[in-house]
């Protein structure tokens, strides 16, 4: 399998320790979790592959990229715990703009993005606002958005925190599908739902990653 996205030696500290010489690779076609207990890391683990914080030691090499700084939206999607959605944008422009932005046919990322919506349950809002929905829609949104540019690697915090159980499921099939066409997927979670469909499951465990 193609390796996309590979850590090697990571260290990070803030007042103290929090990542250790964490070595680790996503291949291509994998969701893989990462759980740990609040505050074990898993966020500053997302922000230094993710190439917004700088490692103490250690490097990150991601597929497509060049150089220091985040990845293009080509090589690399992050979804924060935010979801950090353009509110003067309706929900279908907002998942279209991976696209558009890349410069890709309107039409085709408006279709995609309809779609995206579709599969998430939220066809019917595409042409709302994010200040017009639900924390949870707004939450499908992000990852509609997230994956439409189809990224090489899709970095994840906390993706599912405010879906139900029946809308998790649809969250976790668009993952599958996402990365079974040849991305791959690290998604920082405390949601059994996805664990337990995930191909590989990592644990931060003082500092230090546990397969
Ligand atoms: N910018 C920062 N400055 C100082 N300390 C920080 C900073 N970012 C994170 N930390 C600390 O690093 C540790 C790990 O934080 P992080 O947010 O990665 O945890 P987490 O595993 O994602 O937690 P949660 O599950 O609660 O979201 C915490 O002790 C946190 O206080």
């Amino acid at each position: 399998m193609t390796t996309l996205l590979t850590a090697d030696g990571v260290s990070r500290s803030f007042d103290q320790p929090v990542l250790r010489d964490i070595c680790l690779e996503l291949r291509a076609g994998e969701l893989v979790t990462l759980v740990g207990r609040s505050g074990s890391g898993k966020s500053a683990l997302l922000a230094v592959l993710a190439g917004f914080d700088e490692p103490d030691a250690g490097s990150v090499t991601v597929t497509g990229s060049h150089g220091g700084g985040p990845p293009p939206w080509s090589a690399m999607a992050v979804l924060p715990q935010s979801f950090g959605l353009l509110d003067e944008l309706t929900l279908e422009e907002n998942v279209a703009s991976p696209m558009l932005f890349g410069g890709g046919p309107v039409d085709e990322a408006m279709a995609r993005a309809a779609d995206l919506l579709t599969r998430l349950d939220i066809g019917p809002l595409a042409r709302r606002y994010p200040g017009e929905v639900s924390v949870g829609q707004r939450q499908r949104v992000a990852l509609g958005r997230a994956v439409a540019g189809r990224p090489k690697v899709l970095l994840a915090d906390e993706p599912t925190a405010h879906l139900d159980h029946a809308t998790i499921q649809l969250a976790v099939r668009l993952l599958l599908d996402f990365v079974a066409e040849g991305s791959a997927c690290l998604v920082a979670t405390h949601d059994p739902a996805i664990t337990t469909q995930a191909h590989r499951r990592l644990e931060l465990v003082d500092g230090q990653i546990r397969q």
